[in-house]
């Protein structure tokens, strides 16, 4: 029987970001639509939005119910709880030393193929114990959340065999059982090329294939498989096998793709119909082409190119002219991107891919739901969808950009609770 009752109404909000609209992943013009609304309320129960609007309206359509708690925004912006759609949240060590060869200029790939990259962190994560990765993961989704996220999606891939990436993904999956944060599980076996089967990346490629993928399947620990498709990683080929293998079982797709090299993986994308395709920076023309017939969403790290001192940034403007819906995302990890703040990705948005602050907002709510597949119950603020929210302390969009690297974030409710208030967690 439904209650009777409020459980939270979140009052005198300045300016309500809701992203109402259209329910598939926006692009083109549509990125610019944020469904604002001035003076606005949100009303919750037992998780969920029950009324969202203007105030007045608000407080009409809850007219007779009672009311167990009031928040009062104090007249400022109100956002969806944000998502982050591509992380490395679980891993051992850190990569600071890597810092002195980059200033050096040793590129990212030499890194890595001289054993160091991805390679490093597969040593420490494989030594790390559950309890290790559990106690450092968690430590980074509290920054997440006090930075105003509310999903983050993880993957596997630094431990590249069989019981160091379910290690991983058990870790995750206790996370989303005991953090206020939802966390969506991707395997990514397909991150690197271990050392050990260095000679013979074909047997690797079998023991993703036939050993990990089914396993993983078997424990129902992932819904995604992504593959690092890249020069001196996996091939187009290598990449379309793994990710065909785990489409047969059920799994959905993604692809880091053309992040340094242009491989063609953004063609693989859309040939495949992967759900999101990451990276993009070398992507050309054919493969936007293919990912916007497909409706792959293009996930861009823009955190990424800035640290590794990439010259190039993804084509966003040109994406989203195209047709091709874009969200952003830290792809938070120890190498390539060690920051857990979207809101500095935010403005490495629109400084560096030059996109304005209302699609930058569609970036990391509506379309980052879509570019993981949980669209229906996240990602906009909308009577029957996860009361997930941010109040920052800013009066309009554009501040959260503009006054950059510091945390705006005032108070978030996750699922209706009170997680964050006055930027400490609760
Ligand atoms: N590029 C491949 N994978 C990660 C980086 C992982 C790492 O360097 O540890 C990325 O998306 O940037
Ligand atoms: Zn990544």
């Amino acid at each position: 029987m439904e209650k009777n009752t409020i459980d939270l109404l979140v009052h005198n909000i300045g300016l309500l970001v809701t992203m109402q609209g259209k329910q598939e992943a926006r692009t083109g013009k549509e990125m610019s639509n944020v469904g604002a609304i001035e003076k606005g309320a949100v009303a919750v129960r037992d998780g969920k939005i029950v009324a969202v609007g203007r105030e007045e309206e608000v407080r009409a359509q809850i007219a007779g119910l009672a009311i167990e708690e009031e928040l009062d925004a104090k007249g400022k912006l109100v956002t969806p709880g944000l998502i982050d759609p591509h992380t490395h949240l679980v891993h051992g060590g850190s990569r600071e030393h890597e810092l002195d060869l980059k200033l050096k200029g040793v590129s990212y790939l030499d890194i890595l193929a001289q054993g160091g990259g991805i390679l490093s962190t597969v040593r420490a994560t494989r030594q790390a114990t559950e309890e290790e990765l559990f106690t450092k993961a968690k430590g980074s989704l509290d920054i997440m959340l006090l930075h105003g996220t509310t999903t983050v999606e993880a993957k596997s891939g630094y431990g590249l065999t069989l019981e160091d990436e379910i290690k991983q993904l058990r870790v995750a999956k206790k996370l989303n059982e005991s953090h206020p944060v939802d966390l969506v599980s991707t395997f990514m076996g397909a991150h690197a090329v271990p050392l050990e089967y260095k000679e013979r990346p074909s047997g690797y490629l079998d023991v993703v294939i036939q050993e990990m993928l089914p396993e993983v399947k078997r424990q129902g620990l992932a819904e995604f498989c992504d593959v690092f498709c890249e020069h001196g990683v996996f091939t187009v080929e290598q990449s379309r096998q793994i990710l065909i293998a785990a489409k047969e079982l059920g799994f959905g797709i993604k692809i880091h793709a053309d992040e340094i090299e242009p491989m063609g993986g953004a063609q693989l994308a859309g040939e495949l119909g992967c759900i999101s395709a990451e990276h993009l920076l070398a992507a050309s023309d054919e493969g936007f082409e293919a990912m916007q017939r497909a409706g792959t969403v293009a996930v861009c790290l823009p955190a990424t190119s800035f640290n590794l001192r990439l010259k190039k940034h993804a084509r966003a403007r040109t994406m989203i002219e195209m047709g091709i819906p874009v969200a952003l995302s830290t792809d938070y990890n120890p190498g390539s991107s060690p920051t857990e703040s979207i809101q500095l990705v935010m403005t490495l948005g629109c400084l560096n891919l030059g996109m304005t602050p209302e699609e930058v907002i569609t970036a990391v709510t509506i379309n980052a739901a879509h570019a993981i597949g949980k669209a229906n119950t996240i990602g906009s603020l909308e009577a029957g969808k996860q009361a997930d929210l941010v109040i920052f302390n800013a009066s309009n969009l554009a501040y959260l950009p503009y006054h950059f690297g510091i945390n705006h974030v005032n108070t978030v409710i996750k699922n209706g609770n009170i997680v964050v208030f006055d930027g400490k967690l609760c």
